[in-house]
């Protein structure tokens, strides 16, 4: 369910048509539905409500502070990855006992500044990391409550550059060798070890991988309890997938058939870490064409938004709907079947401003001809889009618009050349 419908031959966020608010913010500008955003933290919440999970939403796949406060007001806490994310889930008002701290390389100051703040769990990614956190611990006179992030070694499952749970990633410890480690560390004074973590990937189309990953999980908390760990803690991460192209996604039930099982059986708590679900299809990228071009027996919209505002095609071959606010008349409006042959379009790339051959929103796409100042949507972009974007030739990132209803609130403006060199120092003396 999203609020981003077509009415009367233009686009709507809820019940503002969204040319006013690209009239009124410019563009790119990212738009976010509140009610988008609640309905599917809400529907998160009850397909898992028979265990009372925590449910931390991930900030890293949209950390605005309005939009990382709503999903706290709403009963989330956060999952974090780095000091900055820790530093926007406590600015958020996330109380540190819902908060959960990922990351194969936390610093020590990362590791004080979160046993400070109380977090719930540190997912703990490697035996280097196990032994400086307890002393970082220890130094401070705090135990660290830890919960090992275990790479399960299923079957590649999404994206290579995603996928974290195949044999030979970065991410966690391997699963032949996570409970020598873990015997290593039964009554160590700086750590507790009270849970196991899995993130297993992402985006997940298939709730294969949870059943797989939870089978896992059952054997090594038994195992991890026989060597006297007291574990309360099952983290299954997050990683479920939504839609881009079409209907593809499955719903949260679906992932919380194959989890549920093992909540029961290990009498954990369940943690969870969505964040694309969440906030993916929450979001719009809006953009104005700039110009339109043929070249070298193609045709391209090359509009206003950038590989620096939407990095995700680039950097995956990601692909997300694109289509215009106010189609002419005749042509259809989403639901498309955006594969298929829609009448009176072309193929087209939907390219940006920057100085990249890689930057583009999409690649032979079929798209109406469109004409310098129209303004398009691309779908999906509420998760790694402004979260990933960059300064990249001096552009400046987009303002973010959050829309309740009829009523729309500026959550990040847009930024200016100042805000560039701001934090540049000692340059023009
Ligand atoms: C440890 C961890 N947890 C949670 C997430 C959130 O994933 P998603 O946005 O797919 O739910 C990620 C990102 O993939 C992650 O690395
Ligand atoms: N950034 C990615 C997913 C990786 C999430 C972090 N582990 C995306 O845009 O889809």
């Amino acid at each position: 369910m999203d609020h981003f419908q077509y009415c009367d031959g233009q686009l709507y966020c809820e019940k503002i048509p969204v040319a006013e608010l690209a009239a009124k913010y410019g563009t790119p500008l990212f738009i976010y539905s509140e009610a988008t955003l609640l309905h599917h933290l809400k529907e998160i919440q009850s397909a898992f409500a028979a265990v009372n999970p925590v449910i931390c939403y991930s900030v890293k796949s949209n950390g605005n502070l309005s939009i990382a406060k709503l999903m706290v007001d709403h009963g989330a806490g956060c999952d974090v990855t780095s000091g900055g994310e820790l530093y926007r889930a406590l600015k958020a008002g996330t109380p540190g006992n819902r908060i959960v701290f990922a990351g194969v390389g936390k610093s020590d100051d990362e590791m004080r500044m979160a046993l400070e703040a109380g977090v719930l769990l540190f997912d703990v990614e490697s035996e280097a990391e196990l032994h400086v956190l307890g002393e970082v611990a220890k130094s401070i006179g705090k135990v660290a409550p830890v919960a090992l992030r275990v790479n399960p070694a299923l079957p590649p499952k999404t994206h290579v550059k995603t996928d974290t749970s195949v044999k030979g990633t970065k991410f966690g410890f391997d699963i032949d060798t996570v409970l020598e480690v873990a015997q290593g560390v039964v009554g160590h004074p700086g750590l507790s070890v009270v849970g196991l973590h899995m993130h297993l990937g992402s985006p997940i189309l298939s709730s294969q991988p949870y059943s797989e990953g939870s089978a896992k999980a059952i054997v090594l908390i038994d195992a991890l309890r026989k060597q006297g760990h007291p574990i309360e803690y099952l983290n299954m991460g997050g990683g479920f997938g939504i839609h881009y192209r079409k209907q593809e996604a499955l719903p949260a039930k679906a992932f919380a058939d194959v989890i549920l099982p093992a909540v029961h059986q290990t009498g954990c708590r369940l943690v969870l870490e969505p964040g694309r679900f969440i906030v993916g299809n929450a979001g719009v990228l809006i953009s104005r064409v700039v110009f339109t071009k043929e070249s070298g027996g193609k045709r391209f919209i090359i509009q206003d938004a950038g590989m620096n505002d939407l990095i995700r095609p680039t950097l995956y071959d990601s692909f997300h709907r694109i289509w215009p606010v106010q189609p002419q008349a005749g042509l259809p409006t989403p639901p498309i079947d955006f594969e298929s042959e829609i009448p009176d379009t072309f193929a087209q790339d939907v390219v940006g401003p920057v100085c990249e051959s890689g930057d583009f929103l999409a690649k032979d796409r079929r798209l109406p001809l469109l004409k310098r100042g129209d303004l398009i949507c691309t779908f999906s972009a509420g998760a790694y889009g402004m979260s990933m974007a960059s300064n990249y030739n001096a552009r400046v990132r987009a303002a973010e618009v959050l829309v309740t209803g009829d009523t729309a609130r500026l959550i990040r403006r847009r930024e200016t050349f100042d805000d560039l060199i701001a934090p540049e120092v000692d340059c023009l003396s």
